[in-house]
């Protein structure tokens, strides 16, 4: 079955994520979507609400969507969560499956600095979604990785987490931004509000 994994540290989870799990879906033919939220980030600072809210969001959020779900073993594991990790318990948990890891276009010129890289490459492709409608061929990556590089289109979203923590924090508006009952969630437990 082919699976595609999304990860992110969902601080919040917002349409953007949304999208592009469905823009992924529908592009590379993939039957289903698992939210995996980090625990520690890789390479940003430690995430604002802890992983039990960022986890309970993205559970609201996928909620009335069959086919996508959000996967805990990276808040489960603890530590950082490298995807070389999370990759490899899951081809050993679920042989059957085949899995995709979704990235958005702004992380794609990082993936040479990920953690073995190369044997990341050998077990699973990326899709990469253009995140400002930008073209994905622009990125200047060796041929092994470009080889494993699947490039998928969607409509740009410009929205991302640290603007929502922001607004929230001026006291702005974020409805519309995430659904409804991650709005619910962020406002019922006084999230992003200092
Ligand atoms: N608006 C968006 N459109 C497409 N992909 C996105 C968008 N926002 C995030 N992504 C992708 O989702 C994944 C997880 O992102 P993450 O949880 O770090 O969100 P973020 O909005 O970039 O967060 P922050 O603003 O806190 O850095 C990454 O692969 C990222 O490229
Ligand atoms: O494994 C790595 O070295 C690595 C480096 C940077 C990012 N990632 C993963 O990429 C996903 C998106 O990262 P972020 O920082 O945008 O939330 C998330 O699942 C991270 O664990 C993974």
């Amino acid at each position: 079955m082919r699976t595609g994994l999304m990860g992110g540290t969902f601080d919040p989870i917002h349409i953007g994520h949304l999208i592009a799990a469905e823009a992924a879906m529908e592009e590379a033919g993939l039957e289903e979507v698992w939210f995996i939220p980090t625990n520690t980030p890789p390479h940003k600072p430690q995430p604002g609400a802890d992983g039990s809210r960022r986890r309970a969001m993205a559970a609201a959020a996928v909620a009335d969507r069959p086919g996508f779900r959000v996967e805990a073993l990276e808040l489960e594991r603890g530590g950082v969560s490298y995807t070389i990790d999370t990759v490899i318990a899951l081809q050993e948990r679920e042989p059957d499956r085949e899995f995709h890891w979704i990235v958005g276009t702004d992380m794609m010129n990082d993936l040479p600095n990920w953690r073995r890289i190369e044997e990341l490459a050998e077990r699973i492709s990326f899709i990469c979604l253009g995140r400002h409608g930008e073209e994905s061929e622009e990125a200047d990556l060796p041929d092994y990785l470009r080889r494993k590089i699947v490039p998928a289109r969607m409509t740009p979203i410009g929205v991302s987490s640290t603007d929502i923590r922001e607004r929230k924090r001026s006291g702005r508006s974020i409805r519309y931004l995430v659904p409804q009952a991650v709005l619910d969630y962020i406002e019922g437990n006084g999230l992003y509000e200092s």
